[in-house]
């Protein structure tokens, strides 16, 4: 199996794609709506987009755009059908990967699943350019294996104490036992960019001391009323208000996203992605298993 997903990978074209995991630790601080507003304002650019909802059990991304969700991605875990199965089309053409909800949360990926998750990946089919993973609140083995293989990770934190700890406890587990040493911080719903870089400030002056990790501040959202009248419309704060203070930030985002390096893929496509999730895999089984 290993085998055919590795020729399969390199039948693919040379092209390159970002793949962004947006985490945070704590639940609530804004991944889903950075991740949506990010996905449709790189959308309105031109870029073919994918939204993975990572969050199984309490899947947001269909509830937030309105979207019928038929099959979703527990389904391409147990191997019932692929991922271009179950791409539904969000505003722009955001093609969304939807996860479950009402179900319980599920939050540890077993062998067999991660091994469909690689599976499914190795074999997707519709082109993108950006894929960008709306991880679950905690830090799960799945926040993990997605942070991990990402080529950026976002890092999203608010005012709020347990924001600042969740993240540091997230970023403590991904650098000292997963190897992912750089972070780019989205301090969200900020009365002004001086609380946002303060905000980042407290978060650098305990990662500075005890971890060896490097963080980038790449946006301050400000805390911005439209965003909850957009959720309750089940739209985008960009699509609903799109001038608003939070839509004109998270343009800024999506816009600076577009600028940050894919590291170069001799077989293109998510080879890259795709390798970072085998690897990330401790159990060795997993191999066995693909
Ligand atoms: N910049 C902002 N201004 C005002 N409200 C915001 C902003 N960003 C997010 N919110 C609000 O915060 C709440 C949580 O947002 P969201 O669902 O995106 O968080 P989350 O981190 O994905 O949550 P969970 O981890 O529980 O899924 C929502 O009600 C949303 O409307």
């Amino acid at each position: 199996m290993m085998a055919d997903q590795a020729s399969g990978l390199r039948k693919m074209t040379n092209h390159q794609v970002k793949v962004i995991a947006v985490t945070g630790g704590k639940g609530g601080v804004g991944k889903t709506n950075v991740t949506l507003n990010m996905a449709v304002s790189l959308a309105k650019m031109g870029k073919r987009v994918m939204v993975l909802d990572a969050d199984l059990g309490l899947a947001n991304v269909d509830v937030l755009l309105g979207i019928r969700v038929i099959k979703n991605l527990s389904h391409v875990l147990s191997g019932e059908c692929t991922l271009d199965e179950v791409i539904v089309h969000g505003p722009e053409g955001v093609m969304i990967i939807p996860a479950t909800s009402g179900t319980q949360s599920m939050v540890e990926l077993t062998d067999v699943e991660h091994a469909g998750l690689i599976q499914a990946f190795s074999s997707l089919q519709t082109p993108i350019d950006i894929l960008l993973i709306d991880t679950a609140a905690g830090i799960s083995n799945m926040v993990v294996s997605f942070a991990q293989a990402a080529q950026d990770v976002l890092m999203v934190v608010c005012d709020e104490p347990t924001s600042i700890t969740d993240a540091y406890a997230l970023i403590k587990i991904l650098s000292k036992q997963n190897g992912v040493y750089r972070f780019k911080i989205v301090a969200n719903m900020v009365r002004s960019l001086r609380e946002g870089q303060d905000l980042f400030t407290k978060l650098t002056r305990v990662t500075d001391r005890f971890l060896d990790v490097s963080l980038e501040l790449v946006a301050c959202i400000p805390f911005d009323g439209n965003v909850r009248q957009a959720v309750r419309k089940q739209k985008t704060v960009v699509d609903a208000f799109p001038k608003t203070p939070a839509s004109l930030a998270f343009k800024a985002l999506a816009n600076r996203a577009c600028d940050w390096p894919i590291p170069h893929q001799p077989g293109g496509h998510l080879e890259f992605f795709i390798e970072k999730l085998l690897l990330n895999d401790n159990d060795e089984n997993i191999k066995e298993l693909l």
